[in-house]
């Protein structure tokens, strides 16, 4: 017998809080260790550094890239260019090759 544990918070930088509250950031990129958020699943959702809560997000799919597969289209849904995404990628996830883009929608 196997025992599924779902997620239900999730982190950010508090410097991508008011991307995502504006729905100007609609997906995230994550490493394997966060790549189990279920989709049609509700996580809360607060601030890295401070451990605030902001809002609560509805996951809606969750998708294995490459890094080097990342492109404009993830760039344009991150509200930022694919350069800075890339390098902001690279910061969190050094050497990290294998990373999931999560897809959510903000709970009204
Ligand atoms: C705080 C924490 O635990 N982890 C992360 C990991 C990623 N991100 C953001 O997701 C996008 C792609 O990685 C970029 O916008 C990142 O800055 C984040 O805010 N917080």
């Amino acid at each position: 017998m196997s025992t599924t544990i779902v997620p239900t918070e999730m982190t950010f930088f508090s410097r991508f809080e008011s991307d995502i509250l504006s729905g100007k950031k609609t997906i995230t990129i994550r490493d394997e260790a966060e790549s189990y958020y279920v989709p049609g699943t509700t996580v809360d959702v607060s601030t890295y550094e401070e451990g605030r809560w902001f809002c609560r997000l509805n996951i809606l799919t969750v998708e294995p890239i490459a890094f080097n597969d990342l492109n404009d289209f993830h760039a344009q849904q991150e509200n930022m260019t694919l350069t800075d995404l890339k390098a902001v990628i690279h910061d969190i996830y050094p050497g990290i090759e294998k990373l999931y883009v999560v897809n959510y929608a903000l709970v009204k």
